[in-house]
């Protein structure tokens, strides 16, 4: 079967890998709530199309950070490409490039940074971080980092500890052995690959890892440490964005974290105009959570998003086709975008504002 959508992506990828690792990728927390509603949100808004204008052309292409990109999307950060396919971030690395994406490359990456730099030279590519106990290793990443030519830093603020994810306890999951997050010490994620009693392997090596005393002071710390832009994700509130500004926060990344962490958590399209309004046009504002469309990318770029990340999805591609299977998925979803700008008579990223968009509305069940 050639995969012709996502989804398709998605069933090939789930025949292919061991049934712990499948649910480690698909699970959110709790009652999965928040990860069911990604899904529903983009489908709470409906296209608004414009006829009898030249189509002939469209153009998806931009620029984030200096970088250009063949469409305003990306590759969300993950942990641990190689529970996907043995070539891991360095596979993902090639397929992004060879698309045009962005891939911003998780802290628990199971390459380095360098091996996934040297994959892809000249690509866009930026590092996300938790922020660590240990501030010397947080440190050390941002050097290296910097020397790799990586573009941006994301620090993810959903995170104080790791969601409660039911599927991960019910399996005890943890790290298969020969894998592990390859830029950081051993003895620091060693835990990730026990589970003790009631916990998975990866909550259990977060609460180990992962600094909760962490305030909007401490951000003044990091930031004084880089001089590459600095990104949030995982930012919910008009609040909360309005303060990242404050502090020197350069772009934002809206985001419930695949409904992974806060189960609750509203999908982005609820609160991404309220945070578009929130900041100053040049803090580009991105979002991720659902996206499995093309359709669904446009109307995330007529709410005000600058660019579009995809997640689980790329892992699905790696999963059953290794890099050429993370390129597929990638630029299916470039072209349904192309095919959506052009049948929706908006051939232009700034034809895609927010007239290009209605609410379904409330009273309709939105089709499934
Ligand atoms: C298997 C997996 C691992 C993830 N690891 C990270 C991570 O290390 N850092 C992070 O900020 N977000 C992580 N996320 C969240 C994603 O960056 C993203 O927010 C989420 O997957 C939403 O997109 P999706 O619905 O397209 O999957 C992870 C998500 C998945 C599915
Ligand atoms: O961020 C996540 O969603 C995630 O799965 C993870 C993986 C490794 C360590 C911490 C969280």
């Amino acid at each position: 079967m050639v995969p012709l959508t996502l989804a398709e992506h998605g069933e090939l990828a789930k025949g292919r890998l061991p049934a712990v690792i499948w649910d480690f990728f698909e699970g959110g927390a709790g009652a999965e709530w928040s990860r069911r509603a990604n899904l529903a949100a983009w489908r709470r808004h409906v296209l608004r199309p414009r006829v009898l204008v030249d189509v002939s052309a469209p153009d998806c292409g931009t620029e984030l950070f200096g970088d250009r990109l063949a469409a305003p999307f990306g590759v969300a950060p993950m942990a641990y490409h190689q529970l996907a396919h043995p070539d891991g971030e360095c596979a993902t690395a090639r397929a992004a490039s060879e698309a045009g994406a962005l891939l911003i490359v998780s802290i628990f990456a199971s390459r380095t940074l360098e091996q996934i730099a040297a994959a892809a030279p000249g690509a866009a590519r930026w590092l996300q971080l938790y922020w660590l106990r240990d501030r010397e290793a947080l440190t050390a990443l941002v050097r290296r980092a910097e020397q790799a030519d990586y573009r941006a830093l994301v620090l993810t603020v959903d995170a104080p500890k790791v969601g409660r994810r039911l599927r991960d306890l019910r399996n005890a999951f943890a790290l298969p052995a020969g894998l592990a997050a390859a830029n950081l010490d051993a003895e620091l994620t060693s835990s990730a690959r026990q589970s003790a009693t009631g916990r998975s392997g990866i909550e259990e090596h977060s609460r180990q890892q992962f600094d909760p005393s962490i305030t909007w002071a401490d951000l003044a710390w990091l930031r004084q440490r880089t001089r590459l832009p600095l990104v949030l994700k995982g930012v919910l509130t008009a609040e909360d964005a309005r303060l990242a500004v404050e502090h020197g926060v350069d772009g934002l990344i809206v985001s419930n974290h695949g409904g992974r962490q806060l189960d609750g958590a509203p999908p982005a399209p609820a609160v991404l105009p309220e945070i578009v309004d929130a900041v100053p046009a040049d803090h580009p504002v991105l979002v991720d959570g659902g996206l499995r469309h093309g359709t669904d990318l446009a109307k995330a770029l007529a709410l005000g998003a600058r660019a579009a990340l995809v997640g689980r999805p790329v892992l699905w591609g790696l999963a059953h086709g290794g890099a050429d299977g993370a390129r597929a998925v990638l630029d299916l979803v470039r072209e349904e975008l192309l095919d959506t700008m052009v049948l929706a008579g908006r051939p232009t990223l700034a034809d895609l504002d927010r007239d290009a968009l209605a609410p379904w509305p409330a009273t309709a069940a939105a089709p499934r």
